[in-house]
């Protein structure tokens, strides 16, 4: 198979990147937590570094702030190396997972500070202090401390703050990690209104794949120190370009099987077709079937409908207006799917523990990857 791991989005070559790291390495002693990144940040643009915990996201954005050394490798901001600048001399505002707030000074000071520190002027600070307040939602909260705000609050202060010298990046350290369900939600609504608002570059720091579908321009999935994939939300979820992209965004099925060549493949006693393969595995290879829960059809099946059969509906699991079902066929040998239903499905087509249904995998939504090329859990 080819290498899919560099495989990215198409992006403009002709526009000077915002950001443009070559080759970085982090090592912390014998450990490599970051190898040969290469990344274009495009101006304007919400970039989600999304992977789970370890994989070396952090340290990324810690060296674009400066606030880390590289081992190896550059930073440039818009064409200008940055790579050995320290903190204070890099163009950009940051916010952290914790508000970190100053507790003694007001609201209005807490995000006129770094202007204060520029030598602003007392009038401009003050009518930009107001602006950034109106921007944030917080019109009246200027003369109250941070202890009087509540989290998702002092957060709007903090991205007052972060952009109140009108820099040219913007980085988020898992903003919204501190925050309960609901204000999360609500806050990453605002952040990205905000963001397309002033029309930041951003780059935003996550381990939550929700956050990053909703938000993001392009994701940035990173594994084990390495990008395994850049894409828009939709091309990463859809075409994932590796089983841990896969596996990580979104929920997947996955199937064993035998490629039997020509996009055909042995799962238990079916033969399953899959259009989008792109029929570079051996006959014999051991090859993994990637199905998303909503890839399969219920209506319209007809004798010949690809990958049709009939299941046994082993669970049922009630979320609300969708819903997932456990089924399993004797023709896949026991392996187990778990396939969405919305609410309105389950009671017409009576989709219900012991049930059989007839069910369709679809075909040109199952990915394939090499089983040895899938990561040990
Ligand atoms: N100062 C350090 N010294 C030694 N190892 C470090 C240091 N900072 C980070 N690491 C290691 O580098 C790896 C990447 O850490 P990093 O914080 O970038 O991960 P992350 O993807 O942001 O994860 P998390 O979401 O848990 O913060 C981890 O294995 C971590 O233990």
């Amino acid at each position: 198979m080819t290498d899919t791991r560099l495989i990215t989005s198409p992006v403009s070559t002709a526009a000077p990147a915002a950001l443009e790291i070559i080759g970085v390495r982090k090592d912390f002693e014998t450990f490599s937590a970051l190898r040969d990144v290469h990344l274009r940040v495009n101006p304007g643009e919400m970039l989600c570094f999304l992977g789970p915990s370890g994989c070396g996201k952090t340290t990324l954005l810690r060296i674009i702030a400066g606030l880390e050394t590289q081992t190896a490798g550059q930073i440039l901001q818009n064409g200008k190396d940055v790579s050995w600048l320290s903190p204070d001399k890099r163009d950009y505002g940051i916010v952290f997972q914790s508000y970190a707030l100053f507790p003694n000074l007001s609201i209005a000071e807490n995000i006129g500070y770094g202007l204060v520190n520029s030598r602003a002027k007392r009038g401009e600070i003050k009518a930009r202090v107001e602006e950034l307040l109106k921007l944030v939602g917080l019109p009246t909260s200027g003369n109250k401390y941070p202890s009087q705000l509540s989290g998702g609050q002092q957060q709007r202060v903090a991205l007052a703050r972060a952009l109140a010298t009108r820099p040219g990046l913007l980085l988020l350290d898992e903003p919204l990690s501190a925050l309960d369900a609901l204000e999360r939600i609500r806050l990453r609504g605002e952040i990205r209104r905000l963001q397309k608002q002033v029309g930041i570059t951003t780059i935003m720091v996550t381990h939550d794949q929700e956050e990053a579908l909703s938000m993001a321009d392009r994701i940035v999935v990173m594994n084990h120190g390495v990008i395994e994939q850049v894409g828009t939300p939709m091309e990463v979820y859809e075409q994932p370009a590796t089983p841990f992209v896969a596996d990580f965004v979104g929920k997947v099925n996955v199937l064993r099987s035998v490629a039997l060549g020509n996009h055909r493949f042995q799962v238990g006693d079916m033969e399953l077709e899959c259009d989008a393969c792109d029929g570079a595995f051996d006959p014999g290879e051991a090859v993994n079937l990637y199905l998303r829960p909503e890839d399969r059809a219920v209506e319209h099946l007809r004798d010949d409908t690809p990958n049709r059969l009939r299941a046994k509906v082993t669970k049922v699991e009630f979320l609300g207006g969708l819903c997932i079902a456990e089924v399993t066929a004797d023709a896949l040998h026991g392996q187990v799917l778990g396939l969405h239903f919305s609410l309105n499905q389950l009671h017409d087509l009576d989709i219900r523990e012991g049930n059989t249904i007839d069910i369709a995998l679809r075909a040109n939504r199952i990915r394939a990857f090499s089983a040895a090329s899938t990561p040990k859990p």
